[in-house]
């Protein structure tokens, strides 16, 4: 298991629960996420590629309550008992904007992150290749292209507006999981080089979901050539 460096310099009031709430009342017409869309059953578990909610729409949070606090607290779980360092709502099954995260990967060491509907306001110039691997594609790791840095804009747990500036592993835990929150996978951002190197094991997921679920595949890369539309980096 790879780890970070050093605590990262994260923004104190991004920490789990601090700041007072500043939560507005539900709004459903506003497409805002709904009680339901909220729901969640412990113990949860991590979606696998291809599941199609990895690629479903997530709502805004505008219910800022202990049910949110107690999902945040659940994913930590969950990120920390499979070797994570992010990890976001859609990959546990619930389609709405909240990410957690903390790039130590270890509980009681780092800083424990959670961001609930983030905007990337700035993008840094310079783009950093490193080497990534997303829970929901156990065992594969490959090479991914992102900006260096990003200045975020968010809500903590309690509701409160915050803004972070993020470097290093920080940055780039953040936006796997800022890609997750828009249906977007790291494979995705993969140079067509580099997704040859992965293809076949993305083809035995694919394999595997047709068997444990009985259904076809509702997506698949075998005949994939990097025409994929994802969004920029800057936007
Ligand atoms: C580099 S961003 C990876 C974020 C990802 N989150 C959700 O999919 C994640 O936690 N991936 C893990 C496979 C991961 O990177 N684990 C660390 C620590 O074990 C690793 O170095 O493999
Ligand atoms: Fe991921």
């Amino acid at each position: 298991m790879r780890r970070s460096g050093p605590a990262m310099p994260l923004a104190a009031c991004a920490r789990r629960g601090l700041g007072s709430s500043s939560a507005a009342p539900p709004a459903e017409d506003e497409g805002f996420a709904t009680a339901a869309d909220l729901r969640f059953e412990p113990p949860l578990e991590v979606v696998k590629y291809p599941d199609p909610v990895l690629r479903a729409r997530n709502k805004r949070i505008n219910t800022f309550d202990a049910n949110l606090l107690a999902l945040a607290d659940e994913m930590f779980d969950v990120m920390y008992k499979t070797d994570g360092i992010g990890l976001s709502a859609p990959q546990v099954g619930v389609n709405v904007q909240l990410m957690v995260f903390n790039p130590a990967g270890v509980k009681g060491e780092g800083e424990e992150i959670v961001l609930v509907n983030p905007v990337v306001y700035k993008s840094g110039k310079r783009l950093l290749v490193f080497e990534e691997g997303c829970l929901s594609f156990p065992g594969i790791y490959a090479n991914v292209a992102r900006p260096e840095s990003v200045k975020i804009e968010a809500q903590d747990v309690t509701g409160t507006k915050i803004k972070v500036h993020l470097s290093g592993l920080p940055a780039r835990v953040f936006q796997h999981e800022f890609d997750h929150l828009l249906g977007i996978l790291f494979f995705d951002r993969m140079t067509m080089d580099v997704l040859e190197t992965v293809r076949e094991e993305l083809k035995n997921l694919e394999k595997k979901y047709e068997e444990r679920t009985g259904l076809t595949s509702p997506e698949t890369v075998e005949n994939y050539k990097g025409t994929k539309d994802v969004f920029s980096f800057s936007r």
